[in-house]
């Protein structure tokens, strides 16, 4: 094996049973020939838990490295999913990179681990084939009394549509049912029995998986794969678990112009589809992971999840947001050229490190019937035992009877001298032995019933739990329907609002901005009342853009719906200037350079210094700190946790929390000239006579001293500029034969991005904390929705009349 890592981190599960997603990144070997481009490792004390690329440090659960194994990759990021299944729990594995990074390779193993799956080497066998062969080694080990029914299905996400890949079934149906959740309508359940069964289910499924020539990979993914394995458990009490294991091998991220080098591929409409699918939908994963990265870290926070904005999230729905232990690893590939991509990569996956799920075992489910009958069952059972008892007990007192009777028979033919004393002597050693024998029995007995009447408790006790929980749903759904309705006057009321303040494009119409009806009453608007409008008058032009065919405002529509959402956060919001960069150092200062790699070795936890103690505390602590900042969308810069470490030699532990607070602070916005104004302690220069403060703090406060460079993401670039693919579909949907729906989920998709992402602008204006744009943004889109069907229906009314 080349490269035996230390043992698993161990996930940190919190007492509420929020669980943070695992995350790990895995390095493919640079492509023959090719540059390597500046990444880096970093490892100490046997961990490695932090890549470098670029100037950017990226803190994960594990990094491995080119030479990592199958083995190595699968002991650490997988093995304790899959034995989270056996006990009940749901699992999910998801393999996510660019295009050509190794997911595939990381997810299943190299081509003829699922041509020839009994014939290939073990030891490459990816992540699949060795969670099934643990699943079934577990299985085998189960308790007797207990029946398994394992089953697979197979699905794949191909251009937004749902097929089936164990059974020819095209475009599957999702449905949300009642108490069962979302579930996809026809889909095949196969039943496994052992490894090969599952195997060959998969290889059967991946010849239908639709696998292309590009240039970036000779066998590249099309679409999205979903394999899940369900493990339900039978007890003979009647008790009932189920577990299940997704396993998701994600379409790479595509570069057009790196994908379409393969002759013909840029001309082939096919290719073209098929690569705007796969963006969209990890666009739409990406806001999902945003999002959900900034849920909790703000009185405001983001109540929308844009789920709805693919299948692919809808699919992950339960396990990024729902009730399951999830690991996601992200393969890299490490030329200079693509140095660009992998850097996306791990800014998603930096994000993704912020979120944590909700995880619960799924308990031996009785309903009450089930535990009435397993009550009279007891019963019946604890009146046998105690018949035989009492049975037992008469038989007892008998013998005592006869044997005493015997002895003192014996006795006394003893004293008369007329029989053998050894032999008598014998006899009551044997029926004294008998004697024995018979009181154990009577205990066993005994117990046996202790134990029927302790069942039967717990039984009786479940049972009025299971009333308890059921009245307390019931006043729930009491409370939730209130409220439900509450919410319907809110939006009624709103619609009205709406209303009120109707819209009319400008006089010409064609500049992209609309104005108010009624010029006069913008006077008596409010400041939240004119920012909706702002919105709903850019989202409206968006719409006109569309449906104008013309490239040039569509873009100039998206570039002010953006400037629009930027401004409503700049008024509510933690807010930067666009590609301001914060910084206390000397940002001209070049990168730190690499450092040698340190030797490795492995430890035992015991065998752990207090140096290393320390060390790996900081660590968690400066990470913690990155990943905050990072989950509101900066970006930490020119930091590396090991040289704040080196920073922080003279900080005593218990400051350890300041020391990082004040070396990557908050960012709060820009005032009118442009300063950074930061939450708590602003950077100053710190007097000489001012001994009473310890040197560390003096020189941390020093702003010539500090290390800070913040940066915000600049996401608005990304999505408007890069992706030109979908831009030019915007504009020609027909030609791109893009239905009507189609073409305003992909539009929703961006609003909600840009939305949740886009970069917040400075507007002069003093920042506010309470910021609610995603709630906002579901009224805004319903708002708009609502106006174009009632304008609709006046336009049909004008008609009519
Ligand atoms: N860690 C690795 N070690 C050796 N070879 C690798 C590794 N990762 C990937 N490869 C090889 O690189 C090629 C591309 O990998 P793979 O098909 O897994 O990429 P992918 O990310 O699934 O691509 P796509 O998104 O286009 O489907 C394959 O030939 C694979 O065997």
């Amino acid at each position: 094996m080349a490269e035996r890592q230390a043992e698993a981190p161990k996930k940190k599960k919190k007492a509420d049973g929020r669980e943070s997603i695992g995350v790990f990144a895995r390095l493919k070997p640079v492509t023959d020939g090719a540059e390597r481009g500046e990444v880096s490792v970093r490892e100490r004390f046997g961990k490695c838990k932090a890549v470098q690329m670029r100037n950017l440090e990226f803190s994960l659960d594990w990094i491995f490295k080119e030479n990592a194994s199958q083995e190595d990759v699968y002991s650490i990021a997988a093995h304790d999913r899959v034995t989270a299944v056996l006990a009940g729990f749901n699992a999910t594995l998801i393999a996510y990179g660019q295009t050509g990074s190794g997911k595939t390779h990381t997810m299943f193993g190299p081509e003829e681990v699922l041509s020839n799956f009994e014939g290939c080497d073990p030891a490459a066998w990816g992540l699949v084939p060795r969670a099934t062969e643990q699943l079934f080694e577990g299985l085998r080990h189960a308790p007797e009394d207990s029946t398994f029914l394992v089953q697979c299905s197979y699905v794949e996400v191909y251009n937004d549509r749902l097929n089936d890949l164990l059974a020819d079934k095209a475009n599957l149906i999702l449905r949300e049912k009642p108490g069962v959740g979302l579930s996809v309508e026809g889909m095949r359940f196969e039943m496994v029995g052992d490894s090969n069964d599952v195997m060959s289910a998969l290889a059967r499924g991946n010849t239908k998986r639709v696998v292309a020539a590009m240039s970036m990979n000779a066998r590249s993914s099309r679409g999205h794969a979903i394999f899940t394995i369900y493990v339900k458990e039978m007890t003979a009490l009647g008790g009932e678990r189920q577990g299940k294991l997704n396993l998701v091998d994600l379409a790479g991220m595509e570069s057009s112009k790196k994908s379409y080098a393969v002759e013909g591929a840029s001309n082939n409409p096919m290719r073209r589809e098929e690569a705007k699918n796969i963006n969209v939908s990890l666009y739409a994963l990406g806001s999902v992971i945003s999002s959900l990265s900034m849920k909790g870290k703000s009185k405001s926070e983001p109540e929308h999840v844009p789920w709805r904005n693919a299948k692919l999230t809808r699919l992950l729905q339960d396990s990024l947001g729902g009730n399951s232990k999830s690991t996601i690893v992200v393969t890299l590939r490490t030329e200079a050229a693509n140095i660009e991509e992998s850097l996306q990569t791990l800014r998603f996956a930096q994000r993704a490190k912020a979120v944590k799920t909700i995880v619960k075992e799924s308990l031996m489910n009785q309903s009450p019937a089930q535990l009435l009958k397993q009550i009279d069952e007891l019963q019946s059972q604890l009146e046998v035992t105690q018949m035989l008892v009492r049975q037992l007990r008469h038989e007892l007192d008998e013998r005592n009877a006869d044997d005493e009777a015997r002895v003192s028979s014996i006795d006394s033919s003893a004293a008369e001298g007329g029989t053998d004393a050894a032999a008598l002597a014998e006899e009551v050693r044997l029926w004294k032995k008998k004697h024995r024998a018979l009181l154990g029995r009577s205990i066993l007995h005994r117990i046996l019933k202790g134990q029927s009447v302790a069942a039967l408790e717990k039984m009786r006790e479940e049972s009025e739990n299971q009333r308890i929980q059921l009245e307390e749903s019931e006043s729930l759904l009491r409370f939730r329907e209130r409220e439900n309705r509450e919410l319907l006057s809110r939006v009624e009321m709103l619609e009205h609002l709406i209303h009120e303040h109707q819209l009319v494009p400008s006089a010409d119409g064609s500049d992209g901005t609309l104005q108010r009806r009624g010029g006069r009453q913008s006077e008596m608007m409010s400041d939240e009342q004119l920012t909706e409008e702002t919105i709903l008058s850019a989202e409206a032009e968006l719409q006109a853009a569309m449906a104008s065919k013309d490239p040039e405002r569509l873009k100039r529509a998206i570039a002010n719906a953006s400037e629009a959402v930027a401004r409503a956060r700049a008024k509510n919001s933690h807010v930067l200037k666009k590609a301001n960069i914060i910084k206390g150092g000397d940002t001209a200062t070049p990168s730190t350079p690499l450092r040698a790699s340190i030797v490795k070795q492995v430890v035992r936890e015991e065998e752990v210094t207090d140096e290393e103690k320390r060390y790996i505390e900081f660590h968690d602590l400066a990470t913690q700190r990155k990943l905050n900042l990072a989950s509101r969308g900066f970006e930490v810069q020119n930091i590396f946790i090991d040289d704040l470490y080196e920073e922080a030699a003279d900080v005593p532990p218990s400051e350890w929390n300041e020391f990082i607070l004040l070396q990557l602070p908050s960012p709060r916005g820009v005032d009118a000239d442009g300063t950074i104004m930061w939450e708590g302690t602003e950077p100053k220069e710190v007097e000489e006579e001012e001994t009473k403060m310890s040197p560390w703090k003096r020189r941390t406060l020093n702003p010539a001293k500090r290390k800070t460079t913040v940066m915000n993401y600049n996401v608005r670039e990304s999505l408007i500029d890069k992706p030109d693919d979908i831009m030019e579909e915007y504009a020609n949907p027909e030609e791109q034969g893009l239905s009507k729906p189609k073409r305003s989920s992909v539009l929703d998709a961006h609003i909600a991005s840009l939305r949740l992402l886009d970069a917040p602008v400075e507007y002069g204006d003093s920042p506010r904390t309470n910021r609610s744009d995603a709630s906002r943004g579901q009224r805004y889109s319903q708002a708009v929705r609502s106006r174009m069907e009632e304008r609709q229906r006046s336009k049909g009314a004008d008609h009519e009349s």
